[in-house]
Order: C-alpha cells, then structure tokens, then sequence
C-alpha cells in the first residue's frame, strides 16, 4: 500500500499549511524529518530538518492505524502557510520511498475502503465541504455523520428479516410450518413502504439545498423588479432605468438568503407587445418561473400582470411602497429604492422554502432517491404479491432480495468501483 500525502489545506499564502500523510510509511517518513516523534494525538513543535537543511518549525501530529480518518496510520505536518514551505515539504516528500502525492479524494477513499464511512458519508462530506449557507452546513453534516447510513441500515436489517421468514416457510414446505409469517412480512413491508416514500417524497426538496432554490420575481414593466433584485443582491447586478421593458433576457444572482442556498431570477416585465425581442424576453420570463421554485409577483395600482394567474405559494408584493398611495403603508409593500419591507419579504420566502425543507428525512442526493425508488418498485411488487393466494413465497423473497441489493449500493456496500471515479471527480486533492 503506498503512502500517500496531499497538502490538507487550501492552496495559497495562509496562516498554517496542513500536509495530511497517510499509509504504512507515514510515521517513519515523518520522522526522518522530525528526528523524534510525539506520542500519537499529541502535537508536538519540531525542527523539520532534510538533508541539512531546516523546512521549517512546524507542529506534528500522529493518528495510529485503526484510530484516524483514513483508519491507517496518518501524520500530519502543520507548517507555516507559506507557498514556499508547502512547495519544498511536498518537493521532500515525493523524493521518500513508497511515498506519492494522493489523487482527488484519495484519502476519503481509503476511509471508504477501510470502512471508516459509507457511501453517503462521503457524498455527505464532499457535500459539507462545498456547503456555502446554514441549512446546506447542517443538512450535509448530518449526511456527512452517518443519518442516512444508519436509515438504510435499519431498513436493511427489516428486509432482511422479511426475506428470512419467507425463506424459513420455503425450506420448511413440505414440513408443513405450523406458523404463518405473512402477517408479520406484511407489517414490515408496509413500514418499509411508509418509511422509504416519506423518505423519497422530502428528498426532492432537500435535492434543492444542494443546488439551490430558484425563486423568480415577475411583474409588469417598470414595477421595479431589477430594482428589488439589486437591493437583494446588495450590487447592481440588473440594469434599472424608467424606460419599460428595460430587461430583457433572465438574470440570475446566487445569494444566501436567510442560510438558504437561492438562485434570484430578475425577468422581463410582463405585457402585451409587438416587439419580436421584447416578445422573446417575456416567453422566457414565463418559462423560467414556471420552472422555478417560488414566484415573488411585483403588482402596482393595475393588479396583478398580464399572464399570470396565482398559485399558493406565491409571494404577491405592492412595488415602490415609498410613493405612498395616501394611506399608512401597507402590510407586505416593499420599496426597492429605501429598502423598505425588504427584511419581511426575505423572511416570507425563506418561510415557505424553510418549510418544504423542514422534514425528518434526511436524503439530499439524486443517486441515493434513485436506489431508494428502486426499493420502493421492489417491496411493492414484493406486498403485491403477498396477498395472491397460493403466496408464491419465493417470488416475493426474491423481489426483497432485489430491495436489499438497491439499498447496498446506495451505501456503497457493493457496486461500488464504477461510482467511485465519478464521485470523487468532484473532491479536491488533499480530501
Ligand atoms: N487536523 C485535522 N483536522 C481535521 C481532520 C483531519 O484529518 N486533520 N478531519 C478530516 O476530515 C476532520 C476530522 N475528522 C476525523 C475523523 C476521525 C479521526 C480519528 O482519529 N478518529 C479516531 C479517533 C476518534 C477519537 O479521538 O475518539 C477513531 O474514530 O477511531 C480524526 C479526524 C476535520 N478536522
Ligand atoms: N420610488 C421608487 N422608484 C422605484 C422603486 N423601484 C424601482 N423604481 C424606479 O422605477 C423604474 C423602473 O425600475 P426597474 O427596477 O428598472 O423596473 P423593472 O421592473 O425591472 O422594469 P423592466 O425591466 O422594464 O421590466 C426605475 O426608474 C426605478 O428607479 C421603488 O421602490 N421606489
Ligand atoms: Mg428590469
């Protein structure tokens, strides 16, 4: 087994550098530049010294085999976070036997391999690691700790005793089993079924923590919809001017909006128009709001715009509210100029996204909504059966062993080779 090392840390000037040493060797490479090595898990200043020459003062720490992230024996070298000492260590390092710099992800996969973590663990760690808001921080750390892992290990484990009573009735056939285990099969699979649709049903949404909500803003020309959009934004990401018609195309601002991962979209003002462009600009406004995830709708003294019929969970805001209409300001008006009703209205739209967020489950990645939706076609064919008499017992045995199979790929328990190139793809070396 190679050892491998990886700068830990961002690449860059910086305060501390960590290079990540793992594998056989590690210790003993170590401590040819450290001369004499800490007590495992305690960090200890040393002179790395090579070839006479000092490295630098940096801080070791050593992880014993079976007790680190990778489960083999791991060093770490804390330097100072200078692009010359990390070059010179990782220039020291590849000259070592049995030493090699780690490819992307290679220290996550040796964790795999060791056991250490499944499959979503690591999904859920590239997850935490590319998470930029609160509630992706909280949803991959979840995933990254073990939530789904320990799901489908309790699932699992009740498919497994579903296909063991059924198969107990087939070995015993022509013994005659004084017991009848249908009922309790039927019991299991249709918590089985319960569990795993709750599951799939809330992943879609979780699926959007990933890649972010979109939420569109429509209205009329000239409501003041760039406006809003470069108020939310905090920059002039739109064009705004008092001609009406003014955007044209869909412009898209990712922000961070209230911990929410949300892709802001500023549209064409709606209206009837005989200009070909304008025309182009407003199909693609109504097009990308009927994809969105949420419509904030922009209305003035006219109502609501052209082309638009309400939807529930549509957010619907008075524009310009600093105009005044004569009366006291109303309830949910927003001003894009002042900023007023601004904070209310991103509390309203995270409210209703927060909300369909907001469930037990845990599920968050398409990969593992589709092994769980190859389950759920499994078990029910699996229910299905169990009520046609005469019970083909080994038939339904069999569709839960197919259960059983989808839920160990998507853990990672078998399958697992052709996954893994195209999941660690998007891993940093070093991870
Ligand atoms: N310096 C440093 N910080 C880091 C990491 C690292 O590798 N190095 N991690 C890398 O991702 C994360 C921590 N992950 C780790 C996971 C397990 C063990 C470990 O040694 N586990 C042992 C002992 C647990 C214990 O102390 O009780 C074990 O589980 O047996 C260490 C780090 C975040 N911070
Ligand atoms: N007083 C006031 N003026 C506003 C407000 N919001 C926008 N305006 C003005 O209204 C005009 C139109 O604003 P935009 O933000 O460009 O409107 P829009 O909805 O993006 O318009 P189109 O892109 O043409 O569909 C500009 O002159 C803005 O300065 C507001 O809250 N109060
Ligand atoms: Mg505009």
């Amino acid at each position: 087994m190679d050892t491998i090392f990886a700068l830990a840390s961002a690449r860059g000037k910086a305060g501390v550098a960590v290079i990540r040493l793992s594998g056989p060797a590690s210790w003993d490479v170590v401590g040819q530049l450290a001369g004499d090595l800490p007590a495992p898990r305690r960090a200890a200043l040393r002179r790395l010294v090579w070839q006479d020459v000092v490295l630098d003062e940096a801080l070791v720490l050593l992880f014993p085999e079976g007790g680190s992230f990778t489960d083999e024996k791991v060093a770490e070298l804390h330097l100072h976070g200078s692009i010359a000492v990390v070059a010179e260590v990782l220039r020291v390092l590849s000259g070592m036997p049995g030493c090699r710099m780690a490819h992307a992800g290679e220290f996550t996969r040796r964790a795999l391999e060791n056991g250490r973590i499944d499959l979503t663990q690591v999904e859920g760690l590239a997850d935490l690691i590319d998470a930029e808001t609160e509630a992706q921080r909280r949803q991959s750390l979840r995933v990254m700790s073990g939530a789904v892992r320990e799901r489908v290990e309790a699932w699992r484990r009740a498919m497994i005793r579903s296909a063991a009573l059924l198969e107990a009735t087939i070995d015993f056939a022509d013994e005659d089993v004084p017991v009848d285990v249908t009922p309790e099969v039927r019991l299991l699979l249709d918590g089985l079924l319960r569990d795993l649709s709750a599951e799939v049903e809330g992943s879609k949404v979780r699926e959007r923590l990933r890649d972010g909500f979109e939420v569109a803003i429509l209205g009329e020309p000239n409501a003041g919809k760039s406006t809003l959009l470069n108020r939310l934004a905090g920059r002039e990401a739109a064009i705004t001017s008092e001609i009406a018609g003014t955007t044209r195309d869909v412009i898209e601002v990712r922000m961070d909006l209230s911990g929410l991962p949300v892709t802001l979209l500023d549209t064409a003002g709606l209206r009837e128009t005989d200009d070909p462009v304008e025309g182009i600009g407003i199909a693609r406004a109504l097009e990308r709001s009927r994809l969105a995830d949420l419509r904030v709708v922009l209305v003035g003294d006219a109502g609501l715009p052209p082309g638009i019929s309400l939807d529930r969970d549509d957010i619907v805001v008075r524009s310009k509210s600093d105009l005044g209409v004569g009366d006291a300001v109303e309830t949910g008006a927003i001003s894009g100029k002042t900023g007023q009703g601004i904070d209310d209205l991103v509390e309203r739209i995270a409210t209703v996204l927060g909300a369909r967020v907001a469930s037990s489950g845990v599920v968050m990645h398409e990969r593992q909504r589709i092994a769980l939706e190859s389950a759920i076609a499994s078990l029910g064919l699996a229910r299905n059966q169990l009520d046609v008499i005469p019970a083909r017992t080994e038939l339904i045995a069999e569709h839960i062993r197919q259960a059983i199979r989808a839920l160990e790929l998507m853990v990672g328990r078998i399958g697992v080779e052709n996954l893994l190139d195209e999941i660690f793809a998007s891993f940093c070396i070093g991870k």
